[in-house]
C-alpha cells in the first residue's frame, strides 16, 4: 500500500474554542490508483491533504507513506518526504515569474536533485507546452500555466501526487482536459493521486471516490 491513513485527528484552537476538524479519518491508496476526495466546504479536505503532505502535523492517528510513518518524523524528516516522495498541485499555479517555462518545469526536480531533461521534455510535449518553453508564465493562458504547474509537480517523479482543486481556475472543458492529461501521466509513472474536487464530473474521471463529512470518511 502506498498510503495508509489511520484514525487521523486534527483540532484547531479558535476564538470560540476547540474545533475538531478531522475526527478519525481512515483511508488508503495503492500505487497507480487515483482517488477523488469530495466533501462540503469546510469539511476538512485541505486540512487532510496538508497533513498527508507533511505540511502540518495531526493531533492523533497515523500516516504511513511509502513504508515510512510520517507521524514519527521530525520537521526535517517531513521536509525530506515532501521533497522526495510527494508532489503537490494547488489551485493557485505558484509559478516563478522570473523563470522561463522550461525552468519552471525543472525547478522542483532540480531542488530534489533528480533533474531529468528528457523526462521534462516528455512532460512538456504531453502537456502541449513545447511551443511555450522559452516563454515566461505571464505570457501564458491560465490553462497553460496550470499545465506547467502540473508538469513541474510530476518532473521529480513523486510517488504520491496530492492535488487540491488543481483545475479550479479553469472552465469546465479546460478542467476536464487538463485532468485527463494529469491522470494519464500519473498512471504512466505508477504514482498514486489523491485529488480534492467539488466537481462530480471530475470525480467521475477518477478510479475511486471518498466523501468527507463531519470529520470522518462517510
Ligand atoms: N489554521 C486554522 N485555524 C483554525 N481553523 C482552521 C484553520 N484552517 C482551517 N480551519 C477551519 O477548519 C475547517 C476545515 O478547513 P479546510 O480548509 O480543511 O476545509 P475544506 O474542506 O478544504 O474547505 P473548502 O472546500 O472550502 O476549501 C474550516 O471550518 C476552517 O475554517
Amino acid at each position: 500500500m502506498l498510503l495508509t491513513v489511520t484514525d487521523l485527528r486534527k483540532t484547531y484552537a479558535t476564538a470560540d474554542g476547540d474545533f475538531d476538524v478531522l475526527r478519525g479519518v481512515d483511508l488508503s491508496l495503492d500505487a497507480g490508483q487515483t482517488l477523488a476526495l469530495t466533501g462540503e466546504s469546510g469539511s476538512g479536505k485541505s486540512t487532510l491533504l496538508h497533513l498527508i503532505g507533511g505540511l502540518d502535523v495531526p493531533d492523533g492517528g497515523r500516516i504511513v507513506l511509502d513504508g515510512t510513518d510520517l507521524t514519527a518524523l521530525d520537521d526535517a524528516g517531513r521536509a525530506r518526504m515532501r521533497r522526495e516522495t510527494v508532489g503537490v498541485v494547488f489551485q493557485q499555479f505558484n509559478l516563478i515569474p522570473s523563470l522561463r517555462v522550461v525552468d519552471n518545469i525543472a525547478f522542483q526536480a532540480r531542488l530534489a536533485g533528480r533533474h531529468d531533461g528528457a523526462w521534462c521534455d516528455t512532460l512538456a510535449e504531453r502537456m502541449g507546452l513545447t511551443p511555450q518553453l522559452r516563454k515566461y508564465p505571464e505570457q501564458l493562458s491560465g490553462g497553460q500555466q496550470q499545465r506547467v504547474a502540473i508538469a513541474r509537480t510530476l518532473a521529480p517523479r513523486p510517488r504520491l501526487v496530492l492535488a487540491d482543486e488543481p483545475t479550479g481556475n479553469l472552465d469546465e472543458a479546460a478542467a476536464a482536459q487538463v485532468l485527463a492529461l494529469m491522470l494519464e501521466l500519473v498512471t504512466d509513472t505508477g504514482a498514486g493521486l489523491l485529488m480534492v474536487t467539488h466537481s462530480d464530473r471530475l470525480a467521475g474521471q477518477m478510479q475511486r471516490r471518498l466523501h468527507l463529512s463531519r470529520g470522518v470518511i462517510a
